[in-house]
């Protein structure tokens, strides 16, 4: 399963943990404004917006799970299986545009710099299930995609592309994001403040903890779980508004619902566990990320690239604990 998250303090953050039971082999890409971006049914792009983002580059085409444009636009892909229909590839009508699934982000990141002109570009889309190769089948997913004012969901289901408004800025997995707001609301009595006896009058309850005002958030690892608990932490969160103090408490708010392996089976002796977690400045185009076996915060920051260039800049992801031992 997987989280996606949004934050705002000075600066707009957004990022996802992946949750997984095995990793595609993904790095940190840069994808230049010159990269040559050769789409299945739209032609060609030679020149667009520079994209920073997790993506399993496969024959030098970054395949983006997660990603931030130069403009400060992010999106994330999470699964939705079961639930996602794509289109099949309409090439008569002129007016819609085919975008395979594998391809949105990049469609989208390279020429849209705020929400509300993506919401004009989905107008014209017709996202499709063609898969990138044999080794990938389509992968069924759902996207958040945000920038500092506002954020969407985007769910291709058998009806069609639903947008939904995502006032919370988060997304998990399964049900379908209206369901998963409609389910927020079993959770509106919940407080970070102490409670006040409610429960009846004429009982004397003594409140034997701090902490108690969030007594049945979920504590579980399920999809819908995860979206109350994150939604509940991440609007409750407070920070400081420095780049350290933001990011600290944007890895705070994701901890939240990090998966410790042996705590989801998935199959016989497999276990989902947080493979990555990531979080990026959407103004400063730096993206920050831990990964399962090194809670050290490693950043690749995309200014300090040469965003005029045509090749894709790989970084391997830092993995193993590096310990500050003090003695
Ligand atoms: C597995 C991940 C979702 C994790 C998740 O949500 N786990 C919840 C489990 S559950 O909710 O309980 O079911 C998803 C998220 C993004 C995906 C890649 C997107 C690009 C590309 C698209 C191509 O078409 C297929 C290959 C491709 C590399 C994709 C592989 C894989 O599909 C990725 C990593």
């Amino acid at each position: 399963m997987c989280t996606a998250a949004t934050y705002k303090t000075k600066d707009f953050y957004m990022g996802r943990t992946l949750d997984y039971e095995f990793a595609y082999g993904e790095e940190v890409t840069v994808m230049p404004r010159n990269y040559p971006l050769h789409f299945r049914y739209m032609g060609d792009m030679s020149e667009h917006f520079a994209i920073i983002g997790m993506a399993h580059v496969a024959d030098n085409y970054p395949l983006y799970y997660d990603a931030v444009n130069e403009k400060g636009l992010g999106m994330a892909g999470l699964n939705f299986v079961g639930n996602a229909v794509y289109a099949e590839p309409d090439t008569e009508a002129d007016e819609k545009e085919n975008v395979s699934q594998y391809e949105f982000i990049p469609w989208v990141l390279s020429q849209c710099s705020s929400v509300k002109e993506v919401r004009s570009l989905l107008m014209r889309i017709n996202l499709v299930g063609t898969p990138y190769s044999e080794m990938f089948p389509a992968a069924q997913l759902h996207w958040i995609i945000a920038d500092e004012n506002e954020a969407i969901t985007v769910e291709s289901v058998k009806e069609g592309l639903k947008v939904y408004d995502n006032h919370v800025g988060v997304l998990t997995n399964n049900p379908p994001f209206d369901i998963q707001m409609l389910m927020l609301a079993d959770y509106a009595g919940l407080s970070p403040k102490q409670p006040v006896n409610t429960f009846a009058s004429g009982v004397n309850l003594n409140m034997y903890s701090r902490g108690m005002g969030a007594m049945g958030l979920p504590g579980d690892l399920s999809s819908r779980s995860r979206f109350a608990r994150v939604a509940y932490t991440k609007m409750n969160s407070r920070s400081g508004d420095s780049e350290n103090e933001s990011v600290s408490q944007f890895f705070h708010i994701l901890g939240s619902v990090e998966q410790q392996r042996g705590c989801c089976e998935v199959a016989d002796g497999k276990y989902e566990i947080t493979i990555y977690t990531s979080c990026w400045n959407a103004a400063k185009g730096i993206y920050y990320y831990t990964t399962y076996e090194n809670s050290q915060i490693s950043a690749v920051d995309m200014n300090r690239e040469d965003l005029e260039s045509s090749g894709l800049k790989r970084y391997p992801l830092v993995n193993g604990q590096h310990i500050n031992y003090q003695n």
